[in-house]
């Protein structure tokens, strides 16, 4: 019987945008997965000097994003797991929670860039195939990465980052059709990316 195909899309997703969405969509289709797992991390390490919102806000948002979507699920196995994420981490519990499926790991040209600096990197290529996609103003190269290890694949073009979404949420400017609508309105309930990041509560 032949193995199923799962894609997993891991990012920060501190807001959740339409780039990622259509990045896991677009890959979907182009590679017949059965699903795409969204999985938002824990504690970005390589984002340590940076401000992160809180993981139970990025995971809800990242429900939010996906809910329509029938081929979309999420996972909390970063958000759950103590310490620094590492992809490394993320394989090896999805490999526990699907034995009889292959995984296809979704970056963004820019991560693809940067990733021989992650953890555990040679057992990282064991436990997936990876799955580069084309992002506005980041050159999409599979050249520093071992032969067969990443497919690289060309997606309709979003300029859009998190970065900037938070940016202008921060400056008062609207981040309607940057996200989904829901995360717009999670965005203001939650008083997100104001100056002071909200403590988790009621
Ligand atoms: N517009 C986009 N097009 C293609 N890939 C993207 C896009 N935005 C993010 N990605 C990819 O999605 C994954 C998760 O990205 P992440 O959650 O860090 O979003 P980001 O927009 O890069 O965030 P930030 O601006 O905070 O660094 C990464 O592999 C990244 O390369
Ligand atoms: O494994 C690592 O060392 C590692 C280092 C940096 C990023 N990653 C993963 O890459 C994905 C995108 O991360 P980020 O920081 O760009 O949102 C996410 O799933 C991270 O866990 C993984």
């Amino acid at each position: 019987m032949s193995r199923r195909r799962i894609g997993v899309m891991g990012g920060t997703f501190d807001p959740i945008h339409h780039g990622h969405l259509v990045a896991a969509s677009e890959v979907q289709a182009q590679f017949g997965l059965e699903q795409v797992i969204f999985v938002p991390t824990g504690q970005p390490w390589q984002k340590s000097h940076e401000a992160v919102s809180p993981a139970e806000d990025r995971y809800l948002m990242t429900v939010i994003a996906t809910a329509s979507n029938p081929r979309f699920l999420v996972s909390r196995v970063d958000v759950d797991r103590a310490g620094p994420t590492y992809t490394a981490d993320t394989l090896t519990d999805l490999h526990a929670e699907y034995p009889d499926a292959d995984l296809y790991f979704i970056t963004g040209a820019d991560a693809l860039e940067q990733i021989l600096s992650w953890h555990r990197v040679e057992e990282m290529f064991q436990l997936a195939h990876f799955i580069g996609v084309t992002r506005p103003g980041y050159s999409l190269n599979g050249a520093h990465l071992p032969a067969g290890a990443v497919s690289l694949v060309e997606i309709p073009a979003m300029a859009i980052s998190s970065t900037g979404c938070r940016d202008r949420v921060r400056a008062g400017l609207p981040v309607w059709y940057l996200v989904p609508d829901g995360i717009v309105q999670y965005i203001s309930k939650r008083g997100l990316y104001r100056e002071l990041t909200p403590e988790w509560g009621p």
